[in-house]
């Protein structure tokens, strides 16, 4: 159905509430890759049919085989970036890419080497940057800006829907050129963007329960479609988990599952508004063989200067609100979700 004039709404798999990723094609026969539509990024990346054997996230994930595609163009340019979790190095090609029905002719990098970490957890093949052109590296024009400048949408916004509940189908949804009532309520409230070409806006503060406790004086909020959870300057993280009695283990900050209904909201104060998050919002509840483990979805992040300090919000805030991410009036708009 073609309610946003030329796109139609491209399907999300959620696995396990952290992972949230779509279909696209690229080159002719068509090639399949299941990549993260990544409001924190701005470049295309798929695993490549030349990467080395050695390199286990590759061959665990599908493969672009240039050689069998009929629109490939060679470019052959060096490419590498560098995420706080991992890095992704390779080099640049051209083919026809499909998002959302929608045929782009797209720069993107074939990985020829993926960090093991943490590339061989990814359910996805690779990455589809959402954000802006300045964020490119090597200046490629994003993806979202080559369909922008084909005209085709009603609206130059897209939308994000995530659900909560890993049994729900669909897992997600991303929407090109305007946004799905069928999976928000009530109306949007709009904040703009802090500077050009990043999805990033000003909070004003962070509150535990009724208690302001971080950012009172005014912040940095990434709003990052790519990530699973909420970060914030460890610091910041630690207090606030030892406010909430959070254990930091291994894999994470951790509470005592008969806790949980006892836990206080978290408020994210942007724009004029409250956003909350319940306890249900921000506890992954997994029974595991030992019994339930309560994961608690933020970690301590310090982003360095210029960028940071940063509060990123990701998988576990956007799953609460639905989100618009407006190119046209360079704001976010967040309603509740369904
Ligand atoms: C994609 C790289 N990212 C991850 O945080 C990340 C890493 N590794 C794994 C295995 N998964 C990740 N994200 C899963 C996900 C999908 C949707 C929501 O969260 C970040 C890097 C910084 C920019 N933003 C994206």
């Amino acid at each position: 159905d073609d309610r946003n004039n030329g796109t139609v709404p491209t399907p999300l798999t959620n696995y396990l509430d952290t992972q949230y990723f779509g279909e696209i094609s690229i080159g002719f026969p068509a090639q399949m890759f299941n990549v993260v539509f990544d409001t924190g990024s701005a470049n295309l990346w798929v695993p490549s049919q030349k990467c080395s054997p050695f390199s286990t996230a590759c061959f665990t994930h599908n493969r672009y085989d240039a050689s069998k595609s009929q629109t490939y163009v060679e470019n052959g340019t060096g490419f590498s970036i560098q995420y706080a979790s991992g890095n992704v190095r390779g080099f640049l090609s051209e083919d026809v890419v499909v998002v959302g029905g929608i045929p782009v002719v797209q720069v993107f990098a074939e990985a020829t080497s993926l960090s093991a970490m943490p590339f061989i957890f990814a359910k996805f093949d690779g990455v589809l940057g959402m954000g802006y052109p300045n964020m490119a590296i090597d200046g490629i024009t994003p993806v979202f800006d080559r369909i922008m400048s084909q005209h085709v949408l009603e609206e130059e916004v897209f939308s994000v829907y995530y659900s909560r509940d890993p049994k729900r189908s669909p897992g997600g949804e991303l929407v090109l050129g305007g946004t799905d009532p069928n999976y928000y309520t009530g109306s949007f409230n709009h904040i703009d963007t802090r500077e050009l070409g990043k999805w990033e806006v000003t909070m004003k503060g962070v509150s535990v329960g009724r208690e302001m406790m971080f950012c009172a004086e005014g912040c940095t909020a990434v709003i990052d479609t790519g990530s699973s959870y909420i970060t914030g300057p460890a610091s910041s993280v630690s207090s606030l988990m030892k406010t909430i009695g959070a254990q930091l283990d291994e894999s994470g900050y951790k509470v005592n599952c008969d806790s949980v209904k006892a836990l206080p909201r978290i408020t994210f104060h942007m724009g004029g508004q409250e956003y909350s998050l319940t306890q249900e919002d921000y506890i992954l509840w997994q029974s595991q063989i030992q019994g339930d483990v309560c994961i608690v979805t933020f970690r301590g992040l310090d982003v360095p200067p210029p960028t940071g300090p940063v509060w990123i919000l990701g998988a576990t805030f956007i799953a609460r609100y639905y989100t618009e991410f407006d190119r046209r009036n360079n704001r976010i708009g967040f309603a509740t979700a369904k």
